[in-house]
């Protein structure tokens, strides 16, 4: 076996000499990004999408589209400005094959697609995507009317036989271990000949920001969608069949990966300043705000975007992150370098994300000389004073930036492999240098 260099390279994460202060311009958001994909690939009719997020995670979902068919060209957008993708869309064909990586948001989106393709798609991805939680997906299929080899039983690898259309129709799923899930059935469902309902039968379900964000982008493109919060029972949503436009979608930047820009501010007691921050969003990104208010900081929202200011002191929280999984791990970084000691709950589920990442957090702060528990559902983190090491990162990009928030107030931090932040935001090793370059030391 042949080892990739950029999987053992250690980046010395730099350490902060004084107050951040800085502007920070983030990419589009990969959730907005893959979701628009898939809609304008869905669509009866050409679109646009402006400020889309290259990543690994959003070209593997624009390769897959591809080779099924679907036309996505580089583009200047209809106001003629900024970047863009033009979507074509055209009928969905195989035989094709799908590198899903290690994107969630691929492997769960792109099989209910994939039921409407004349052919076989046949999906496989990174060995951790056969670990990931598919099998709500797969049933849920199943019982609408496709047809699935799926040798591993319920994950990767495997291929939907599209047969042209899909009938779909009501069907139960628990949806307990991912959101993804729900969303999965519910883009594809205007496609399909009844539509689709979906009930989700589990005790949890994780990660709500992000089906509205799934239902307020169906409806942005014409499907009609009836959800718990527009009068319907609970757990339930339906999509009525129908044609979906073409629209001009602007991808709004990623608010999650504003995540490690902010902790610097809140940790050296500096501001950072992220342009384009949304007044309006789904995106779980958005409750930084509160959160890391509540953890010692202030923010200000401003024409010239989110202004968030450090006081230098860096309270813990005990705070339920069901609904904002994917913060957890910045968070855990931050409270490790707390005043007082902080509880995350409400996130068992992260067990089965990129890794393992309760299990990662405990042992990577732990190895710096951290004192981080697991407990059923979450993390109990009491900070201590942390000395330099390699932190090990699992191929996931949030442990890459959480070491790195870590390493502003630590010295002799180093990341291994943080070339992994390249799933959702290539750039970070030289948007972290130019953020410290502007240190008011
Ligand atoms: O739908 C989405 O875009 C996402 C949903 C969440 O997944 P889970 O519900 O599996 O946590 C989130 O953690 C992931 O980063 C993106
Ligand atoms: C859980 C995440 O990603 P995925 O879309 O692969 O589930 C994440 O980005 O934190």
């Amino acid at each position: 076996m042949t080892t990739n260099p950029a999987h053992t390279a250690l980046w010395p994460a730099p350490l902060a000499s004084g107050a951040v202060d800085a502007t920070v311009q983030v990419p589009g958001s990969k959730s907005v990004t893959n979701r628009a994909l898939v809609l304008a690939a869905l669509a009866a009719e050409p679109g646009w999408l402006r400020r889309p997020l290259r990543s690994r995670d959003t070209l593997l979902m624009a390769g897959a589209l591809r080779a099924m068919g679907v036309g996505i060209e580089e583009g200047v957008g209809p106001d003629g400005s900024g970047e863009a993708w033009r979507v074509i869309p055209s009928g969905l064909q195989g035989p094709a094959t799908v590198d899903v990586g290690n994107a969630g948001t691929v492997m769960r989106f792109l099989p209910p697609v994939a039921t409407l393709a004349d052919g076989p798609i046949r999906f496989d991805g990174d060995p951790r995507s056969y670990e990931r939680p598919l099998h709500g997906v797969i049933d849920a299929l199943r019982a609408l009317g496709a047809r699935i080899d799926d040798q591993n039983r319920g994950a990767l690898p495997l291929t939907v036989h599209g047969g042209g259309a899909l009938d779909g129709g009501t069907v139960e799923i628990d949806a307990s271990s991912s959101s993804q899930f729900v969303s999965a059935l519910l883009l594809s469902a205007p496609r399909f000949n009844q539509g689709v309902e979906v009930r989700h039968t589990g005790s949890t379900l994780p990660s709500m920001p992000h089906i509205r964000m799934t239902v307020d982008m169906l409806r942005a493109i014409g499907a009609q969608v009836d959800t718990p919060e527009s009068g319907g029972e609970a757990n339930v949503w339906r999509v009525t069949p129908g044609a979906l436009l073409g629209r001009d979608i602007v991808i709004e930047p990623d608010l999650s990966n504003a995540q490690p820009f902010l902790a610097a501010a809140l940790i050296t007691g500096g501001t950072v300043t992220i342009p384009d921050w949304p007044a309006h969003t789904t995106q779980p990104g958005d409750a930084l705000r509160d959160i890391f208010t509540r953890m010692g900081g202030a923010c200000e929202l401003t024409e010239r975007g989110l202004e968030f200011t450090g006081s230098g002191t860096v309270h813990g929280i005990d705070v339920d992150l069901s609904e904002v999984g994917e913060l957890t791990p910045g968070i855990a970084a931050v409270a490790a370098l707390a005043d007082g000691p902080s509880t995350l709950r409400g996130v068992a589920h992260l067990r089965m994300h990129e890794t393992d990442r309760l299990a990662a957090l405990t042992k990577e702060i732990n190895e710096l000389g951290g004192d981080v528990t697991e407990t059923a559902d979450g993390l109990h983190i009491r900070p201590r004073r942390l000395h330099g090491g390699i932190f090990h990162t699992y191929d996931d990009h949030r442990m890459a930036t959480a070491g790195a928030i870590i390493g502003l107030a630590v010295e002799g931090v180093q990341i291994e492999n943080v070339a992994t932040t390249a799933k959702t935001l290539p750039d970070f090793p030289d948007m972290w240098t130019a953020m410290l370059g502007t240190d008011r030391s």
